[in-house]
């Protein structure tokens, strides 16, 4: 570690978040950057060691790390995973100086301008190469007829429910800075898990979820089923909401899927509390929380248990699981890579807090690849399934400048 007296030479936070991120992306360094919902701290982890590792889905047994999955099943039945070389956290509320002695500074000094344009250059110059899947943005008549599609397969009763997505280019500007993103992201969403990670072999994701996968802290164990968006409308959305039954029903399938997974490893003792409305960003969501005491029920593992039957859950792929795979290959067409896969820091400070990966943005030097889905039952209205993906790659695109 540099003297933390260098610390004093920059400005601000910004400049050193930005230092920090350029000089790892420099150093061919992998780096994951977080916000936990509702916490004050940025928390850093690098991983030095030049190698894309890939790692089994027994977290129990992983060191401090952070995992990233993507939606697809792997053949090896595993996750990449960036193992901390170093790690360390920010405060938010206080000033580089207060906290010095807790900061890393082991790179050159630049201008916070300087650090935005270095770090766009190690964002991937094209795709093309890194994909064999599709890689085109949606139009609203494709997706509409996507949507469509899905809803006939629900009549035909091959399907319960299915989640299409689409993906949705929006250039960068010259001015686009990542750092001013990262950082925007945390002032805007409070609620959510921010989140940075740069792995060469994987490009640059920057994102802001609503949706626990799998958490587990101390002995509890916690999921959740997150579906069903409206607009946030008026000075009290939380009050103002009122949900439809196509909605009920569509949020209950996710809890169902996650009730039928505690079924298959006879699990019994759970509390299920909800649903109830929660915000994110401008969007409202039907929640339940599911908590497990993970002693008292003698399931020391069910972390690793539950993330390898939840994933994909019904909230992001479908239902019956198998079918709605099938059912999105053939007819969505889109190459997810990481988008509705799952990510998050595992063993950090004694707690593993895993994410679905979605509100997510895939960087490139020009442009950003947003991706977003919307839940499909049998009274889904296309229109109105399309505009739902339209606000939500807005909850990332509108701090992409
Ligand atoms: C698929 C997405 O979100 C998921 C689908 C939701 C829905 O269909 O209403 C709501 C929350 C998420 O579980 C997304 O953000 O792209």
């Amino acid at each position: 570690m540099q003297h933390a007296t260098d610390i004093i030479k920059l400005e601000s936070l910004d400049q050193y978040l930005g230092c920090i991120i350029a000089n790892a992306m420099q150093e061919g360094n992998q780096v994951a950057i977080w916000r936990k919902p509702k916490s004050n701290f940025l928390q850093v982890l690098l991983d030095k060691s030049g190698i894309t590792k890939r790692a089994d889905l027994n977290l129990e047994e992983l060191p401090t790390g952070f995992i990233v999955h993507p939606f697809e099943d792997q053949e090896d039945q595993k996750a990449f995973f960036l193992e901390a070389d170093s790690y360390f956290k920010i405060d938010l509320n206080l000033s580089l100086v207060e906290q010095q002695e807790q900061l890393e500074l082991n790179a050159p000094i630049r201008s916070s301008s300087e650090n935005a344009q270095l770090i766009r250059q190690y964002f991937a110059k094209s795709l093309e190469n890194q994909h064999s899947g599709n890689l085109n943005a949606c139009s609203k008549k494709d997706f509409i007829a996507l949507v469509e599609n899905g809803k006939q397969a629900i009549r035909e009763g091959k399907l319960n429910k299915i989640v299409p997505a689409r993906l949705k280019k929006k250039q960068l500007s010259d001015k686009f800075d990542l750092v001013q993103s990262i950082i925007s992201l945390t002032k805007s969403y409070p609620n959510a898990f921010i989140n940075f990670f740069h792995i060469p072999d994987l490009g640059s994701w920057l994102g802001a979820s609503p949706e626990i996968l799998i958490q587990t802290k101390g002995n509890t164990f916690y999921t959740m089923s997150l579906a069903g968006t409206q607009k946030a409308k008026g000075d009290n959305p939380m009050k103002n909401a009122a949900w439809t039954q196509k909605e009920i029903e569509e949020q209950a399938l996710v809890s169902r899927y996650i009730v039928d997974c505690f079924k298959k490893i006879r699990l019994r003792e759970y509390d299920e509390q909800g649903p109830k409305t929660v915000i994110a960003g401008n969007l409202l969501h039907l929640r339940s929380d599911f908590f497990v005491d993970m002693q008292a029920t003698n399931f020391p593992q069910l972390g690793s248990v539950m993330l390898k039957l939840l994933h994909p859950t019904s909230a992001v792929c479908g239902m019956p699981r198998e079918k709605a795979f099938e059912f999105l290959r053939e007819y969505e067409k889109l190459d997810r890579s990481l988008f509705a896969g799952f990510i998050g820091p595992v063993n950090v400070e004694e707690e593993t807090s895993i994410f679905v990966n979605l509100r997510t943005a895939r960087l490139t030097e020009k442009e950003a690849l947003l991706y977003a889905g919307a839940g499909v039952t049998e009274d889904s209205i296309p229109e109105k399934e399309w505009e739902e993906t339209e606000m939500k790659c807005e909850i990332i695109g509108k701090h992409l400048n």
